[in-house]
């Protein structure tokens, strides 16, 4: 149980094993490859005691940040990226999120006020294409589950032909809201401005991608693919054990289709990320549980890049709202689950840091602790922001420069694939991209179009 559940839920799955503390340790510090067992006494520094040991703590930290550096060096990643989400509206109603807006809000004759948005084919365009010439190597895209948003047009076909397809497929027309984000094709084709790399469409989202037809994930993937996207983010993980899902996200997909979605996107040759959502209502045994999905499917597929550990930012969600829960991880806690990620997932190479959750000084902490990379440069947050996360939206390749020089490791940039990667000059005076499309190594703020001398 995470210090900050008010309740014990009644969970089936808990923190008990038979194994102990120093023979897990060993093998990690072996590295043999883990049981579930082992990852429990990592994870809780010992199920013999109470609390977290911080003596075992360091010990764990230790392991994980050797691990790090015989794996992937002293390199700390990032990369030059936009997040251009399309749509606030949603209907699956997750108690984590915040970021959501009810979708039928956004509809014409509503006249109730949200602070939510949703952006056509066009803007997204344009918000795209300035980032482009900043600079950007990677847009990520992730949106709530709008009822008019579908696959293409022959997926809108198909949903037209229910007797009612509000109730059945969750499909209303575009002609219902006061905004039209077109389809998952149009918007994906629309960002992909001179071939920047299009990161988007979670499992959940392929899932509503496919919502009424027989198509395979693979299928949904490929003709994402043909669209313009590059690669898919494996959010919308959370927890990957049906009874923490329960709690937490009753309408989202479930573990295997979860798995089903990544595996699709991986057979139609994308690369995907993986993440777990963790601070809330789930314990150590969840945790470990989940870290064991994600090796199994990496052991099967290979296409995972990174693992990214979102800590759980609960200020103004509905599981502290309602008393589900008190508070997020403690910094024990962070730093034990990005140390394990390290340990258990032998098969994942990059294990990120994200700011955007943790701020600067614990994600310069945390690559301490096994992570390698730094996430992005991001521009434009919404999910953190939303949720009351404080920690900004943006961070500068100067930023990043004097952030990982001041830990003596050195500040790389790199593609989303990590296949290419350039090392940054730390004497230069200043710094800026140089993956993208049009990077050429100006500082991206100075290239930051100025809307009021913009033409259009
Ligand atoms: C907001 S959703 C958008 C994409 C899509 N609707 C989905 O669920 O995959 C993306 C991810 O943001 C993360 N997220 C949402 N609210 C959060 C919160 N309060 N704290 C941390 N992460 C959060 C979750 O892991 C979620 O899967
Ligand atoms: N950790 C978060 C990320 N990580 C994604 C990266 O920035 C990047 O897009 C990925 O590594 C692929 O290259 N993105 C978010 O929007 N929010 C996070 O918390
Ligand atoms: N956009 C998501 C997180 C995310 C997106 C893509 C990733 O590869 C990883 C994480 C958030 O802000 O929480
Ligand atoms: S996490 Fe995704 S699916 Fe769940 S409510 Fe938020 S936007 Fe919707």
């Amino acid at each position: 149980m995470t210090g900050a559940a008010r309740d014990d839920f009644g969970f089936d799955h808990v923190p008990e094993t038979d194994q102990s503390f120093e023979n897990a340790l060993e093998k990690a510090r072996a590295g043999e490859r883990l049981t579930i067992a082992d990852g429990v006494e990592l994870m809780t520094t010992g199920t013999d005691t109470d609390g977290i040991d911080p003596v075992r703590k360091e010990l764990v930290l230790e392991a994980a940040d050797r691990r790090r550096a015989e794996m992937v060096g002293d390199d700390v990643t990032f990369v030059a990226n936009l997040n251009n989400n399309v749509t606030t509206a949603c209907t699956t109603g997750c108690l984590f999120c915040n970021f959501k807006n009810t979708a039928h809000l956004f509809e014409s004759d509503s006249d109730v006020d949200h602070q939510g948005f949703t952006k056509t084919p066009a803007e997204s365009r344009d918000i795209v294409s300035d980032a482009v010439e900043m600079g950007i190597y990677e847009v990520t895209s992730v949106s709530g589950l709008h009822p008019a948003l579908v696959l293409d047009e022959e997926h809108r076909e198909i949903l037209q032909s229910y007797d009612n397809p509000a109730a059945e497929v969750n499909y209303k027309p575009p002609d219902v809201y006061d905004a039209d984000p077109g389809t998952y094709a149009e918007q994906l084709a629309a960002m992909s401005v001179d071939g920047v790399h299009v990161h988007s469409m979670t499992p959940e989202e392929a899932h509503h991608a496919k919502r009424g037809t027989d198509w395979s994930y693979e299928e949904v993937y490929r003709r994402l693919a043909d669209a313009g996207l590059d690669s898919a983010p494996g959010t919308a993980a959370e927890i990957l054990v049906p009874e923490v899902r329960d709690v937490i996200c009753p309408g989202k997909i479930g573990t295997d289709e979860w798995v089903a979605g990544m595996e699709g996107a991986m057979e139609a040759g994308l690369d995907v990320t993986a993440t777990i959502m963790y601070g809330h209502v789930e314990n150590e045994m969840h945790r470990v549980m989940h870290l064991d999905v994600v090796r199994d499917l990496q052991d099967r597929h290979g296409g995972i890049t990174e693992f990214v550990p979102l800590s759980f930012v609960y200020q103004n969600t509905p599981l502290y709202d309602r008393g589900l829960v008190s508070g997020g991880a403690s910094d024990a806690e962070d730093e034990l689950m990005i140390a394990v990620s390290r340990l258990y997932l032998d098969n994942v190479e990059h294990i990120q840091s994200s700011w955007v959750k943790f701020g600067n000084a614990k994600a310069l902490k945390l690559l301490n602790c096994g992570a390698d990379d730094l996430m992005g440069t991001i521009l434009s947050e919404e999910i953190t922001k939303r949720a009351g996360g404080e920690y900004g939206e943006f961070r500068s390749f100067d930023d990043y420069v004097e952030m990982i020089s001041a830990i003596g490791r050195r500040p790389v940039e790199r593609s989303t694939d990590y296949r290419t990667r350039r090392p940054l000059n730390v004497d230069d005076d200043h710094h800026g991209p140089m993956l993208g499309p049009r990077a050429d190594g100006t500082p991206m703020l100075e290239r930051r179009r100025d809307p009021a001398t913009a033409d259009d």
